[in-house]
């Protein structure tokens, strides 16, 4: 198992071109956010303004249009219910985040159904929260795009079957060819499982066993993964700085809020890619 380094982070963070314009750091779709759970994709699509991405759309509950548009009016706002809009919208955009507070009701299993079928083989996908019970649940078929998962340990059991005190490396891996994935399993110590190789992260503390972390980072992988040279480099950055961010705060805080750490976020890609 490879460990992400600091050294590895600081040449991984792109320079930016001097005239270079938005459509070149990522066009990006958050789904989610039902009645109940708007906060959930607003933390995750505020995660991926403040990570840099060029064009961020949000397409939730309209109850959530309001909040989401006095927390970041960077994003564009689109009802998910309205599947026409959705689809249309999906076509447009190299990377989806899908899942966070979408709910699993039959409405969210619609809206996943169709968000999956109209993929193309140039695009991402990354499935987070109840997005990947319906995956599972529903026995969708592997979209055309790349595909993402960030399960947490609990959701890791319904993609693999395995408990949480069962899962180890082996096994992940056979886990990974099967669902032919890119898997994030986040826990103290989150693995990225990739076709060919595994790494391990380092940081992180308890200060972030917070509801809305793991949104938080899904959007930070999203919106790295559509500006960084490759998905590997943008996903490994992501999930490094997301808890070496927690780690700063926590010097000076009990708990990490996510919003903190959304906060901080371009300062910190800042000071790594002007450091040596
Ligand atoms: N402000 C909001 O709107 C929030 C919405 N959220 C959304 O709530 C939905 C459900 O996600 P949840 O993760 O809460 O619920 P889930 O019910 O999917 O997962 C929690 C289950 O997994 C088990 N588990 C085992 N190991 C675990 C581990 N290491 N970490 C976490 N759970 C573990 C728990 O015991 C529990 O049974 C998601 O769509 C998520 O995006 C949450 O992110 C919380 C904040
Ligand atoms: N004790 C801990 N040590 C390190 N990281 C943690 C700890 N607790 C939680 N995290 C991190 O916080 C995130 C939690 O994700 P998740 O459970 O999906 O949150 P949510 O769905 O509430 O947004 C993961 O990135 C996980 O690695
Ligand atoms: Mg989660």
């Amino acid at each position: 198992m490879k460990l992400i380094s600091e050294s590895y982070i600081k040449q991984a963070i792109p320079k930016r071109e001097k005239n270079s314009y938005k459509g070149n750091f990522g066009k990006l779709l958050f789904v989610g956010g039902n009645e109940q759970m708007g906060g959930a994709i607003i933390m995750s699509a505020s995660a991926a303004v403040y990570s840099g991405a060029g064009l961020v759309t949000v397409a939730s509950s309209p109850i959530n249009v309001h909040a989401l548009h006095s927390r970041i009016p960077e994003a564009m706002f689109v009802d998910m219910y309205d599947l026409d809009t959705l689809v249309n919208m999906v076509d447009k955009m190299d990377g989806i985040v899908i899942g966070p507070g979408l709910g699993r009701d039959d409405r969210a299993k619609d809206v996943m159904k169709s968000v999956l079928n109209e993929l193309r083989e140039d695009q991402f996908i990354l499935i987070d929260g109840d997005a990947i019970s319906i995956y599972i649940n529903e026995s969708l078929a592997h979209p055309k795009a790349q595909l993402v998962f960030t399960p947490h340990l609990g959701e890791w059991k319904t993609l693999s079957n395995m408990e949480p005190d069962k899962e180890n490396v082996e096994d992940n891996i056979q886990k990974q060819k099967d669902l032919d994935a890119i898997i994030v399993l986040k826990k103290g110590q989150s693995e990225i499982y990739f076709e060919d190789e595994v790494w391990q992260n380092i940081p992180g503390n308890p200060s972030m066993a917070t509801g809305g972390m793991g949104d938080t980072l899904a959007g930070m992988i999203a919106g790295f993964m559509g500006q960084f040279e490759n998905y590997e480099k943008g996903i490994l950055s992501a999930v490094f700085l997301h808890s070496k961010i927690a780690n700063t705060l926590a010097e000076t805080n009990y708990v990490t809020l996510p919003t903190a750490i959304i906060n901080d976020i371009p300062r910190t890609m800042n000071d790594y890619a002007n450091s040596n």
